[in-house]
């Protein structure tokens, strides 16, 4: 059993500077390129946690709701929330940030789920997150929430025995 490690030895930032080819034809930044950004942040941090390789196995949902114009400084912060048998759970936020009007925005949040894999590509076992904020303790709290939501939504758990989202619904 590797040695658990605490929630902010997980913690990555990075900064992207949205340049001509990263935009569409409103120069604005492409969506896809904001998510390859992202999914190199997210995978950072949890290679962090758990001193592996690691693979995205999901991302939940992403709204583009601001465009992140031509020239804004974007960054990223991720860190894992939870980890579970060799799954997880990265919490992810976006903001752009326009340095000569000196205004920031957030723009974007996602939850990342990495597995970490050995040589062959086969889970493998990653430390448990010990939460330390009282942030780290909600996320680490409503991770069980989220991962049994998106495995039923995967269609790799039975709706029937996703036992904390029946409870949030109250359901028999
Ligand atoms: C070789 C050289 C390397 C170099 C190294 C350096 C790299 C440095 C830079 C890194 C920065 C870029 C990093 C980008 C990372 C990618 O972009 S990777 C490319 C995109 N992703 C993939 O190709 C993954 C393809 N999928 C798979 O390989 C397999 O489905 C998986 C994810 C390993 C799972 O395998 P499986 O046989 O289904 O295993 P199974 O035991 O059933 O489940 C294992 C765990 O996965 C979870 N899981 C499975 N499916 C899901 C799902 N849909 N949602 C949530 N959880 C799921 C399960 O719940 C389970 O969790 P635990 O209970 O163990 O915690």
């Amino acid at each position: 059993m590797p040695k658990p490690k605490k929630a902010h030895e997980s913690e990555v930032t990075m900064t992207e500077m949205v340049l001509p080819n990263d935009t569409n034809t409103l120069n604005n930044l492409m969506g896809g390129r904001l998510l390859h950004w992202m999914d190199i942040c997210a995978a950072i941090s949890a290679q962090r946690h758990s001193n592996r390789i690691v693979v995205t196995a999901s991302v939940d949902n992403v709204s583009f709701s601001e465009p992140i114009r031509l020239g804004n400084i974007v960054t990223m912060k991720a860190r894992v929330t939870r980890s579970f048998n060799s799954s997880m759970e990265v919490f992810l936020e976006v903001w752009a940030e326009d340095i000569p009007a000196g205004e920031r925005l957030s723009t974007n949040r996602a939850f990342y789920t990495f597995v970490a894999v050995d040589q062959n590509g086969r889970p493998i076992e990653v430390p448990e997150l010990i939460p330390e904020t009282d942030e780290d303790n909600e996320l680490f709290a409503s991770a069980l929430r989220r991962r049994q939501l998106r495995l039923v939504l995967a269609g790799r758990m039975n709706p029937g025995d996703a036992t904390e989202l029946k409870a949030l619904f109250d359901l028999p």
